[in-house]
């Protein structure tokens, strides 16, 4: 109903999360999407998110040093369909930059951030996503998205001029992280025995990065809203720097699991591209964010995607008598997810032969 439809865009764009709870506001019913038992089937994860060392996979590394950390990669991502990456050679201090510069960003008052605000329909800028299809529950999260490379894709119309360093520190974060994915498509590629370069050419020169700062505010009633609701994500990967405050689940074998919170990692998940360039042999982990009474919680996601219009498909290598290819080739795969996410649905079954 198009009446319905105006006052949720309202809800999203004139009354950001942040505001509602700066007013004491109980969560409206177009948030609640939980039915009040906060505690439902967490596991107290007896084993965790495997974590990897990148810089054992370096050329400087022994070669059984490397071989170890290929198969233990490997088996992550078959597994787990994510881990941690330490090793980075990012540092510590600039990690905490970003975050910085984020927080600060959320917390100028609501005039200041409108600046940078998305119409509706738009992705970039800060806001909420897009209005959902009528019935799906709205996150409890602000967000500010912003194109980050290549460079001509930039709109710096959305990017912040305060905090002051905003701009430089998001610029050097993704000139670093251009080189991160090169290091990990590179590994993952030797952790399959295939040549090195073929997801990085599959991805293409030009594969966007796009980074979306999520801002989950406290919520009175984390039993009854989710920061983020459950979803896998449409890109090849995605790399989350979190904060210290836990929020984020992975559903492995049906239970959800709190990604433990590691100040010096980044978290990388498999999205459902890079289980199609796999044929199914990563995993695009099924995730969402909780929301907490007492600290508000802040991460930096990047997603990293094939070159618009570029057909990618499964690896030839991968694909055997005994392994039959699972999937078909797609282009603009993030296009198709995007409409099932709106509906609270998986896309990857488009793909499947
Ligand atoms: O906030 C997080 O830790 C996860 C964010 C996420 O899953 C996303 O932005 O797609
Ligand atoms: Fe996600």
């Amino acid at each position: 109903m198009a009446g319905v439809t105006f006052l949720s865009a309202e809800v999203l764009l004139s009354k950001r999360v942040q505001d509602m709870v700066l007013n004491g506001e109980e969560p409206p019913p177009l948030y609640i999407c939980r039915d009040g038992d906060a505690n439902e089937d967490v596991s107290s994860a007896s084993s965790s998110i495997p974590i990897i060392d990148l810089s054992l996979l370096s050329s400087s590394a022994p070669g059984s040093k490397q071989e170890e950390e290929l198969e233990n990669l490997r088996s992550a991502l078959c597994s787990w369909g994510c881990f941690q990456a330490v090793g980075h050679n990012i540092s510590s201090s600039f990690l905490e930059e970003l975050r910085q510069v984020g927080r600060e960003f959320f917390q100028q008052p609501i005039q200041e951030k409108k600046k940078q605000a998305k119409g509706v329909e738009e992705f970039e800028g800060y806001g909420a996503d897009p209005v959902p299809e009528e019935g799906q529950p709205l996150d409890w999260s602000d967000r500010l998205f912003l194109d980050v490379y290549p460079e001509d894709r930039r709109k710096t119309k959305f990017w912040p001029e305060n905090p002051a360093s905003f701009r430089v520190v998001l610029e050097e974060y993704t000139v670093k992280m251009k080189m991160f994915t090169e290091i990990v498509s590179k590994a993952m590629a030797k952790s399959l025995s295939l040549e090195e370069n073929c997801f990085l050419n599959q991805f293409g020169e030009r594969g966007p990065l796009q980074a979306r700062f999520n801002y989950y505010s406290c919520c009175q009633r984390p039993d009854l809203v989710l920061g983020l609701k459950p979803h896998a994500d449409g890109s090849g990967y995605t790399v989350i720097l979190q904060d210290d405050v836990e929020g984020l689940q992975i559903l492995k074998d049906g239970q959800w699991l709190t990604v433990p919170t590691i100040s010096h990692a980044l978290l990388v998940l498999m999205g459902d591209q890079m289980e199609i360039m796999t044929n199914g042999m990563f995993k695009s982990p099924v995730h969402r964010v909780v929301t907490n009474s007492e600290r508000e919680r802040i991460s930096v996601a990047v997603f990293y995607t094939p070159e618009p219009n570029k057909e990618i498909g499964p690896e030839e290598g991968l694909v055997s008598e005994e392994r039959p290819k699972l999937f078909k080739k797609v282009k603009d795969y993030a296009d198709t997810h995007w409409e099932f996410y709106q509906r609270g649905m998986r896309a990857l079954h488009v793909a499947k032969v």
